[in-house]
């Protein structure tokens, strides 16, 4: 099954008297289970796609199912609570609240969207902690962490609703290279263990073989859909 049907997408925006398209005419479906990667330089559309795909930007003309949801149709209280039920952020700035804890972070989605029961979001909390490898540190605060500790809260908390689609823009921008690869391992990980579909954006060519497959952007434009050399092959 496509968890993200695009079709004919464009996104315009207005600059003062000035239109600018940051994204014309883009097609792609993308399956459910699958770790993929939007890459491009700097301004060919990336965070656009994300953001439209995420519910928090509208398109400007075309057609986007996610999940079969036509989410252009949706007011925004209807994509605020779609947002809550289905789809997961990973931000390059790690984007943790500062005054909770780890374990307080991961929890606070469920507090503000899914109103889970007190037992049951503790159990949510301890199984997703113990998945990144975060358990230890459950009751520091996000400025005890180091960058790569940062992004694996990231990772619980985009999980924690059980979203069946996780968007990550630039996730790994902020880390080195060592902490990069383990992050992308990581999500790749969850994908496995949880079944979520994971779409991430970069512009390191290192990081964007370690997609199933990517779609690379010209200047707004899908310009070519590539499969990557699955593990057996690159081993
Ligand atoms: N809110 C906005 N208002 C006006 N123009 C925008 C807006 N958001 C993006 N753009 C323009 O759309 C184009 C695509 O931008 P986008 O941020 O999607 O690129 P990107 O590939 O994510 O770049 P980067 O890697 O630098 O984040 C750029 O020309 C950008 O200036």
């Amino acid at each position: 099954m496509d968890i993200v049907q695009a079709s004919n997408l464009v996104k315009r925006y207005l600059v003062g008297e000035q239109q600018v398209t940051a994204i014309r005419n883009a097609n792609f479906n993308i399956k459910q289970g699958s770790f993929v990667s939007f890459v491009g330089p700097s301004g060919s559309g990336k965070s656009t796609l994300l953001n439209m795909i995420g519910g928090l930007d509208k398109p400007s003309d075309g057609k986007l199912l996610i999940n079969n949801t036509d989410i252009s149709t949706l007011n925004r209280k209807q994509a605020a609570k779609f947002r809550g039920e289905h789809i997961g952020f990973i931000f390059q700035d790690f984007n943790l609240i500062p005054v909770l804890t780890v374990a307080e972070n991961i929890e606070y989605p469920l507090l503000m969207v899914q109103n889970w029961p007190l037992a049951k979001r503790q159990q949510r909390v301890k199984t997703l902690m113990e998945a990144v490898g975060i358990a230890e540190q459950a009751n520091k605060f996000p400025s005890q962490l180091s960058g790569g500790q940062k992004q694996r809260v990231a990772v619980a908390r985009a999980l924690a609703s059980q979203a069946k689609l996780v968007l990550a823009d630039e996730p790994t921008a902020n880390l080195d290279h060592q902490t990069a690869f383990r992050i992308i391992d990581l999500m790749k990980q969850m994908r496995d263990d949880f079944g979520t579909t994971f779409i991430f954006s970069t512009h390191d060519n290192k990081i964007m073989n370690a997609a199933e497959s990517l779609f690379i952007l010209e200047d707004g434009e899908i310009s070519e859909h590539r499969q990557t050399a699955t593990e057996g092959e690159r081993a």
